[in-house]
């Protein structure tokens, strides 16, 4: 081979390489790139040692009995997948049911507009995300609203992240992050106009103690509306592949435990409460929200393949391999409990706090 033929060679490989990674690699146009996967705020040497705890500590859910080292945990999960949950989901951290002729984007979007809506804020008032991820819905939320959003969540990596993201879109007059735990936040009675939560109480041992803890800070007669994770009626506690689903769902999500959609309202009155509406959100006509993560399987064969180059050239930490793979399957999972209906990510329940 002459010196051109190897120099022209040498480049379309080069650019082969750099296409599998950083082209390919983000599956949403604003995610992380693959060469920037990390383990939060734990250090790399570290990940595999703490991806090994989180695995014995919630490979039996039901069988926790120390609630009050859950938190702890989750936090570990999430110092474990928020890059790749960046990489391959988008700035989200959530389902939404399908759009007919939209974009997941603008269905991810919608759903979280629809959240703002109904605890009806009006521009300037101060509301709370509780659980807010890197906040994706807190942006989507303040543009549409005008409304201050205070986000809480437990994983300092993720405030880092969600602050880095708001400056970035001009939204950090509007969206403030705080790190700590729901079950003990560090507001002021009687703080807030309002509140929601997506896809995030489903991590509290006790649903009553994130919901007493909303409602304290809450002004009197305000709204909250939370979508929360549950099994459905089609649940069948006596189906061994039933059981077998939500297990899944519960280990490869730091679940405490999925709780049945009646318990819901229920603990929401415990706690003070008046239920103003309840809905799954994912019952028909709702399209499914799940096929979304079933489109995304090549994909996901791709991921591995990356995250496996750049594990064995230390790029990324060692043990991203094996927290990955464990999405995989639980994206097998959450696919299987959509299609049988047996679980929802999205049974939406709006409350009001009492006048007092
Ligand atoms: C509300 C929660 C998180 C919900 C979803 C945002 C995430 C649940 C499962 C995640 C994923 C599964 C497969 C991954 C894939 C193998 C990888 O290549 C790219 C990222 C995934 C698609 C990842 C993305 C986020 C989820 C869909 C819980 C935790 C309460
Ligand atoms: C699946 S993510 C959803 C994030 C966000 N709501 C979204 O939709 O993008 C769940 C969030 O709940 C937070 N969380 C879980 N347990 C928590 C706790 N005890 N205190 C504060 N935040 C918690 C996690 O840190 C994470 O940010």
């Amino acid at each position: 081979m002459d010196g051109v033929a190897f120099f022209f060679t040498g480049a379309l490989v080069a650019g082969g390489i750099y296409w599998f990674l950083c082209v390919l690699g983000p599956a949403e146009r604003k995610g992380k790139r693959a060469l920037d996967l990390s383990g939060g705020s734990i250090s790399a040497e570290k990940v595999q040692d703490k991806y090994k705890q989180y695995w014995s500590f919630f490979r039996r859910p039901k069988e926790i009995e120390t609630a009050e080292k859950v938190p702890d945990f989750v936090d570990t999960f999430y110092n474990l997948v928020t890059d790749i949950y960046e990489w391959g989901w988008g700035q989200s951290f959530h389902f939404s049911p399908s759009i007919r002729g939209k974009s997941h984007r603008d269905a991810t979007r919608l759903h979280e507009e629809m959240a703002v809506d109904l605890i009806q804020v009006k521009p300037g008032q101060k509301i709370l995300d509780v659980g807010c991820g890197v906040g994706g819905p807190m942006r989507a939320i303040a543009s549409h609203s005008r409304a201050n959003v205070v986000g809480i969540t437990i994983n300092e990596y993720q405030v880092k992240r969600a602050r880095d993201h708001n400056r970035k879109a001009g939204l950090d007059a509007l969206c403030e992050v705080v790190c700590g735990n729901f079950l003990q936040m560090p507001f002021d009675d009687n703080t807030f106009d309002g509140a929601y939560s997506i896809e995030a109480t489903c991590h509290a041992p006790k649903l009553e103690e994130v919901y007493a803890e909303i409602y304290r800070v809450l002004k009197p007669g305000s709204l909250y509306v939370s979508y929360e994770w549950v099994t459905t009626d089609k649940f069948n506690a006596e189906d061994e592949e039933h059981v077998e689903v939500i297990q899944g769902i519960e280990r490869g999500d730091a679940l405490p435990g999925l709780r049945a959609y009646s318990d819901i309202a229920e603990a929401a009155k415990k706690v003070g409460f008046q239920v103003v509406k309840e809905k799954d959100l994912a019952a028909p006509p709702a399209e499914p929200w799940w096929t979304r993560l079933k489109m995304g399987r090549l994909a996901y064969w791709r991921n591995h393949i990356v995250v496996q180059i750049l594990s064995a050239v230390g790029v990324a930490p060692k043990g991203t391999v094996d927290v990955h793979e464990m999405l995989f399957k639980t994206a097998d999972f959450l696919s299987r409990g959509g299609e049988t209906e047996i679980f929802s990510p999205m049974h939406m329940i709006l409350c009001r706090k009492a006048m007092s």
